[in-house]
Order: C-alpha cells, then structure tokens, then sequence
C-alpha cells in the first residue's frame, strides 16, 4: 500500500521577532503562505518495524536527523505502531534555504501516515504533534495562509493573499536557523508592521501586502552573507513590486502581479543565481492529499 503527498514550501510575508525565552526560542509573529514549488513524498507501507528514508537529494539525510523520519518515529512510539514505512523524498525545494523544506517533508509524512497506520488524528491534533519535531511543522500540517506565534507553532488561518507571482533566487550557501537567531540583536530593529499585513490580505490590498512586508531576521543574514543583498538589488532593478528574504534565508523572494514582470525577473536571475523558481502562491489549506 503506497500513500503520495505533496509538501509544499513557505514563505515569511513577515517575519516578526518579539524577544528571547527563558527557554532559548523566540517569540515570533510570521505571516506564513505556501507556494506551489513542492518536494513528493511517496510512503510505502512495509510489514516489518523499520523507517526507511531515501531520496535522490544527496544533502537529505537518510536516518533520524531526517525530519520525516522523525515524524515516522514520533507517531510509532506515541501509538505503539508495529508496521513499518519506507519514505522515498524527492526532493525539488532548496534545502537549508529558509523554505521550510523539511519541515513540509515531516508534516506531509504525518498526514500520510495518519490515513496509510490508519491513526484517525485530526489536523488539529497533528499539527500539536508536529511541534514536537520543529517550530515550522505545524504550519506546514495545515498550509494555506496562517499567523504563526509563539515559538511559530500558534497557528490563526487567514485568508489567500492577494494572487501574484513569486519569483524565488537561492544564492549557492545553506542557512542555519540556530546561527540567525543566535546572532539577532533585538535592541533597536525595526518591526514590520504585522497587523497591517493581516489587514491587506482581509482586503485583498496587493499594495498593501507590498508595503508591510518586512523580517527582523533580514539583516543579521545579509552581514553574513552579502551576496543575499546583491540579490535583493538585482530582485528591485528587475521590476519586482517587493522584495524580501524569506525565514532566516539565505532564498530571497520578490512578489510581482505582471506576468511580463515575472518573466523579466526570472530571465534576469537566471543569470548570476544558483536556483530560480516563479510559482504561485497556493493561498488555501491543505485538503485533499
Ligand atoms: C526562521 C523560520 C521562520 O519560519 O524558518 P526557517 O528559516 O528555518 O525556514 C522558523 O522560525 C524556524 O523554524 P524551524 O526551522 O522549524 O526551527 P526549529 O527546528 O524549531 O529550531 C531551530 C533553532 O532555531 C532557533 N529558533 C527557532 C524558532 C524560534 N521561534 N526561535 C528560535 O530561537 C532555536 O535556536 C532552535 O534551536
Ligand atoms: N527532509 C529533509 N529535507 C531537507 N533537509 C532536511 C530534511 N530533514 C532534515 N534536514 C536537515 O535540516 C536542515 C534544514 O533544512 P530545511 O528544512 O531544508 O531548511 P530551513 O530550516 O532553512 O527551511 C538541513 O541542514 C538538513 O540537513
């Protein structure tokens, strides 16, 4: 028996950071949306108890520091599971790149499992579930549109933004998550404006949504990594309506409603960019897998 899914990215339309907790996390506020640049997930049902990851990818790793094999583990010990699966990923979005590409990974293997070990949990109580294995793993049980508080695992839905194109460039570096925030300063950062994005997307306001985009972890990537700046450049000399790094980066990602814009962009990147995506923006929650 074989269940496939499709794990979509994220990105951070905002990306709000409110302090330090007394257990090392950050309270956030992020306005978070999936787009339609996906990975598959194929599991496969196996009669014995093992985990099996694989993938074509060969920066995924195939034992529990995968994500997905950390959702597998978390459902059979929570539920005495005795079967077994094989995880095949096929992986199309960047990794280490501020897409939440693993965490989709896990959370599209949470929903799988559910129907293929016939657990019968809800989305709700899935995505309390995947807190467990990651702060962006809830969001991504659900998809669609969300604001995501607490260490990012809170989630309120809201609804589609306005519809445009994103054009994605990935400079050739990976991220990590836990050096950005280690390196924030808080102390004199300017916020975005969260409530004026909820407000523009309520109102269907392109420019709105334009104008309040913003993440308090943009610059701590950007005096690391300066070549996340030239993109950006390059993002506004090419027509973009906004610009803005997505998560803790190094993917920055321009939002633009003309179609002869978005291909201008995407043509333009090409040219001095490592990965470069235009795709939509998926807007709705996850339904049907
Ligand atoms: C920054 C964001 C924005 O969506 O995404 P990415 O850039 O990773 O895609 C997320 O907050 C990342 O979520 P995720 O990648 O699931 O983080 P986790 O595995 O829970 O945490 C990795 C590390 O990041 C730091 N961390 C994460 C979340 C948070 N609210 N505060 C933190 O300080 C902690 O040091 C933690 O050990
Ligand atoms: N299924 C997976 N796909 C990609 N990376 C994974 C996966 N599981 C674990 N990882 C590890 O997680 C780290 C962060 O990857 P990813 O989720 O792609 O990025 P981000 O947290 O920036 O959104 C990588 O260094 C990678 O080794």
């Amino acid at each position: 028996m074989k269940v496939l899914l499709k794990a979509p990215a994220k990105i951070n339309l905002s990306l709000d950071v409110l302090h330090k907790r007394p257990d090392g996390y950050h309270e956030v506020e992020m306005i978070m949306t999936t787009i339609d640049l996906a990975d598959r997930i194929e599991l496969t049902l196996l009669s014995e108890d093992t985990i099996k990851i694989t993938s074509q990818n060969r920066f995924v790793p195939d034992d529990q520091r995968n994500l997905a094999y950390q959702a597998a583990k978390l459902l059979k010990d929570k539920f005495q599971v005795k079967e077994g699966v094989q995880i095949n990923i096929e992986k199309t979005i960047p990794v280490a790149a501020g897409l939440a590409g693993g965490s989709s990974d896990a959370a599209a293997t949470l929903r799988g499992l559910n129907k293929l070990w016939k657990l019968g949990l809800t989305m709700d109580e899935l995505a309390v579930l995947g807190a467990e294995i990651g702060s962006d793993v809830s969001f991504c049980v659900y998809g669609g549109t969300a604001l995501a508080t607490g260490r990012g695992e809170k989630i309120e839905h809201l609804p589609a933004p306005p519809s445009c194109w994103i054009v994605l460039a990935k400079p050739l570096i990976g991220v990590s998550t836990a050096d950005i925030y280690r390196r924030l300063q808080l102390n004199g950062v300017s916020h975005p404006n969260t409530a004026g994005m909820i407000e523009s997307i309520h109102q269907q306001d392109f420019a709105g949504v334009c104008k309040n985009v913003g993440n308090v972890l943009e610059d701590v990537t950007l005096n690391v990594y300066p070549e996340v700046a030239q993109i950006k450049e390059q993002m506004y000399r090419f027509g973009a309506d906004a610009v803005l790094m997505s998560g803790s980066g190094p993917t920055v990602f321009a939002l633009v409603q003309h179609d002869s814009r978005m291909h201008r962009l995407y043509n333009g990147l090409r040219g001095f960019c490592d990965q470069v995506f235009a795709v939509r923006m998926l807007g709705e929650r996850h339904t049907l897998d």
